[in-house]
């Protein structure tokens, strides 16, 4: 029996509130359907502690087609999860969190692209090739979220990205995935990745 993917939802922001990834209202989540809508958490709430009723059903083109109350906004950064739908028909769930190293790595260039270290564990975002040569893509923080999700858009229309995740500058965090349940995963292996770049530079790396 397929799993509702709002308990999925609540059961992923569990674990990332869990890790210090989502704390406070911090973070979104989203889960595609089979019909092409997508499920996404409602705007403002805290991650820790969602319910069935912290959610908002989407149409692609932004069109709300279920919501609890009117007052439930969907998260204020939609516009980034439609993009990511748009551009990767693939996508089923995507997944944006706020962690320290996120954040931390984000200034380790001044650069869009952040250089990863050629770990065994770039596998587990899909990267098999031997001392491979890898970077994530890194956007400006605007205060106006749509124009985050034009940057992305234009960008990743004519550079499609190595790794399905990005970093927004002093932010945080987003990947995508064909399931809830590698987005879950990406976002664990490109955390334990920031974990070493910030753990390997304090040792002087
Ligand atoms: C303290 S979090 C600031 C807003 C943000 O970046 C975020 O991820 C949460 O916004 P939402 O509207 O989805 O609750
Ligand atoms: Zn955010």
């Amino acid at each position: 029996m397929e799993t509702n993917p709002r308990q999925t939802i609540i059961a992923a922001a569990s674990h990332f509130y869990q890790l210090g990834w989502m704390m406070g209202t911090a973070g979104n989540l989203s889960v595609r359907i089979p019909d092409g809508s997508f499920w996404i958490t409602a705007s403002g709430r805290n991650k820790g502690e969602l319910t069935s009723t912290d959610f908002v059903r989407m149409k692609l083109d932004g069109t709300i087609i279920e919501q609890p109350h009117p007052d439930v906004r969907p998260s204020a950064e939609t516009s980034i999860h439609q993009t990511i739908y748009s551009l990767f028909p693939e996508a089923e769930a995507c997944y944006h969190v706020h962690s320290i190293e996120a954040n931390l790595v984000s200034r380790f260039t001044d650069s869009d692209n952040l250089p990863l270290p050629p770990l065994e564990m770039l596998k587990g975002l899909g990267v098999w090739e031997e001392n491979p040569q890898v970077t994530m893509p890194i956007f400006v923080n605007h205060l106006d979220l749509p124009r985050i999700a034009q940057d992305i858009c234009d960008r990743f229309e004519i550079t499609p990205p190595s790794v399905s995740a990005l970093l927004i500058r002093d932010h945080g965090i987003t990947v995508w995935a064909s399931s809830p349940r590698e987005a879950s995963n990406f976002l664990e292996i490109a955390e334990y990745i920031f974990r070493y770049m910030v753990a390997a530079r304090t040792v002087g790396f």
